[in-house]
């Protein structure tokens, strides 16, 4: 009687926890609308407005029939089967090689940003300098009548951006000179005044052209000089591509031979746009890699060689006669049309001090100042110009492969006022 009442008890117990279970609802995953990815990354379609057209002409072609080379088919229904299964009898013709179309070569070579208007697209990058300079001015110069203290301040203002005391100084006197005569009320007068003022400044009459063009039946080149880490493997490959965009045919030249990692960035920069790259010997002199890239460039007909070399800090005197040597090997056989001299915008005072003697050493035709998307000193720019009587060229503003813009003395100060 026990072992029956015990064992009605336990079935009860199982049932009732049978129904419980089965009674928990099932947790409905929500479906997804379209496709998942399984790595979470949502695919979703193109804007409609903008590609509607080409919507529905590629849901056409998608859903058009396949065309199969019909004769030489075996199998009839497209189903799979084994064996006896199988709807193609064993004893059949065979499917021979069918010829498929193969897609066109995929080029390695990259889409290129145009080059022009860059520097307004990328005024954004320039924001830090924007907040530290033009709003502070433009707040100071609308506020109306300027007292000794504001001067002050604007004085302050233009120094901390890195203008220097110079140009500080001319832009300050030719502030007060404007005011005092024209006088400023509303914050676009301020805003008008300040930028002629500053882009007089930068003079804009300089000749900013990069001669990158061959003459004479044998191909520019060009040298890209500076310390150490400034970018300039970086900007001679930005600069492949902004040639190689105007449909330019360039060949490199990595005459750093103290880093093979050196050699090798500028090699992927290359490839990535189609381009040659003429190295050397780890270790090796770098006047003879110059040499032989040159050397290469003209049997090869290039438009264009770019030559970077070591970064080389400028307090080596013998690294800095070995650029001399590099740069007179090279005129052994051609002109060399550009010493282009990367300074880091981000430091400062020192980037002068390096400017002054890559300048005793080569003749520096122009200047890049890269990272300007760093700092909140892009006044740098003004002052780098005025010591050296160079023109800045070109400005670097991210480690993007584009982010290379020619410099414009009125898009730059558009960009710093905001
Ligand atoms: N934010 C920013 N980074 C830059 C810019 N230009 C170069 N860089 C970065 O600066 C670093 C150094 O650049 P490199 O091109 O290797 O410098 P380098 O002068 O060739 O260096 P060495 O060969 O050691 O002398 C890299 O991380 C670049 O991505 C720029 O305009 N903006």
């Amino acid at each position: 009687m026990a072992v029956v009442l015990t064992a009605a008890l336990v079935t009860g117990v199982v049932l009732t926890r049978r129904r419980r279970i089965s009674l928990t609802q099932k947790e409905e995953r929500p479906r997804p609308s379209g496709y998942q990815a399984s790595s979470g990354i949502s695919l979703a379609p193109a804007a409609p407005d903008a590609t509607a057209g080409e919507a529905v002409e590629s849901a056409e072609v998608t859903e058009a029939p396949v065309e199969h080379p019909v004769a030489e088919r075996t199998e009839v229904d497209g189903q799979p089967g084994v064996g006896d299964d199988a709807s193609v009898p064993r004893d059949s013709v065979k499917r021979g090689f069918v010829e498929v179309d193969l897609p066109e070569r995929a080029s390695e070579v990259e889409e290129i940003e145009p080059t022009e208007g860059r520097l307004e697209r990328l005024r954004g990058k320039l924001s830090k300098s924007r907040n530290a300079f033009g709003t502070s001015l433009l707040g100071l110069l609308g506020a109306g009548d300027l007292d000794e203290d504001s001067w002050q301040d604007v004085e302050d203002t233009l120094l901390i951006a890195d203008l220097g005391a110079a140009t500080t100084t001319e832009i300050v006197g030719t502030l007060r000179t404007k005011i005092a005569g024209s006088g400023v009320r509303t914050e676009a007068d301020a805003q008008a005044l300040l930028r002629s003022v500053l882009i007089d400044a930068l003079h804009p009459s300089m000749d900013r052209t990069l001669k990158a063009l061959p003459h004479a039946g044998k191909p520019a080149v060009l040298l890209v000089v500076g310390v150490n880490g400034v970018g300039k493997t970086t900007t001679t490959g930005k600069l492949a591509r902004v040639l190689v965009a105007d449909g330019r045919t360039v060949l490199l030249g990595a005459a750093d031979t103290f880093r093979a990692a050196a050699a090798d960035q500028l090699e992927t920069w290359g490839k990535r746009v189609g381009a040659e790259t003429v190295r050397g010997p780890e270790g090796g002199d770098p006047a003879s890699v110059a040499f032989d890239a040159v050397k290469r460039g003209m049997d090869a007909g290039v438009d264009t060689v770019l030559i970077d070399t070591a970064g080389r800090l400028h307090t080596k005197v013998g690294l800095m006669d070995e650029l001399g040597k590099v740069k007179r090997v090279i005129e052994k056989q051609a002109v060399v049309d550009e010493v282009l001299l990367v300074l880091d915008a981000t430091t400062g005072q020192n980037g002068l001090t390096q400017a002054r003697v890559f300048a005793e050493q080569v003749d520096i035709t122009g200047i890049v100042l890269t990272k300007l998307d760093g700092t909140a000193k892009g006044g740098i720019v003004f002052q780098v110009q005025r010591e050296l009587g160079v023109p800045v060229k070109l400005v670097g503003l991210g480690e993007g492969a584009d982010h290379l813009a020619p410099f414009e003395p009125g898009a730059f100060v558009d960009a710093l006022l905001g």
